[in-house]
């Protein structure tokens, strides 16, 4: 029997609804709960303006986490979906605004495109609020050979991100 291969991987989590900073907190948890799943570095959180979707709804709270997991791409997925199910059950929410999002940014060197997964994420190269928070966490890191900071520099959404201070529930400058 061969031994699976321990890999390095980027999650994005993001919650506008709710408790947001208590859920971004409980969901690094449940992640890493997991017997395959090892935490090997979170970012700072940021609160950033929406992205598409409806315009009026709430600011979001966004963050990366680096793992080291052997489970393949399609398990990882599947345990990210189950912690997702596990906050969404606490809110009836009629559209748009999320308790909880997940989303897998790098799994390794995985280049997957399918109707369920796609990695890397088809939408992270343009969304500073996935990479302004993955730069401060890992300034080396690159995406598609592009460094991350670069990528973020550039990135449309970068004006409405700001560092966020659990302790206070406040706003950095
Ligand atoms: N890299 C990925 N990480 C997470 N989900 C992915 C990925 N690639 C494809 N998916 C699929 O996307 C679906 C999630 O769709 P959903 O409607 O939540 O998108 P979203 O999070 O609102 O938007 P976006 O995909 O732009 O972040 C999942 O069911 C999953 O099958
Ligand atoms: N600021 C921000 N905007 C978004 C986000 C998010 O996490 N943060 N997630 C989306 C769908 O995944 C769409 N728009």
């Amino acid at each position: 029997m061969t031994h699976a291969q321990h890999v390095s991987a980027v999650l994005a989590l993001g919650s506008n609804l709710g408790e947001r900073s208590d859920t971004l907190s409980v969901a690094v948890g449940d992640l890493i709960a997991h017997p395959d799943v090892r935490l090997i570095q979170v970012s700072e959180v940021v609160q950033t303006r929406p992205v598409g979707g409806p315009g009026d709804q709430p600011d979001f709270l966004n963050m990366v986490m680096e793992v080291e997991t052997t489970l393949a791409p399609l398990d990882l997925l599947a345990h990210c979906q189950d912690v997702e199910n596990r906050h969404h059950r606490v809110r009836e929410v009629r559209w748009g605004p999320r308790t909880l999002d997940i989303d897998i940014i790098t799994h390794d060197q995985t280049r997957l495109e399918t109707e369920k997964l796609t990695i890397p994420h088809p939408r992270a190269a343009e969304r500073a609020f996935v990479l302004q928070p993955w730069a401060w966490m890992d300034p080396d890191a690159t995406l598609d050979g592009v460094p991350v900071a670069e990528l973020a520099a550039r990135a449309a959404d970068l004006d409405g991100l700001r560092l966020y201070d659990p302790e206070t529930d406040e706003v950095g400058g």
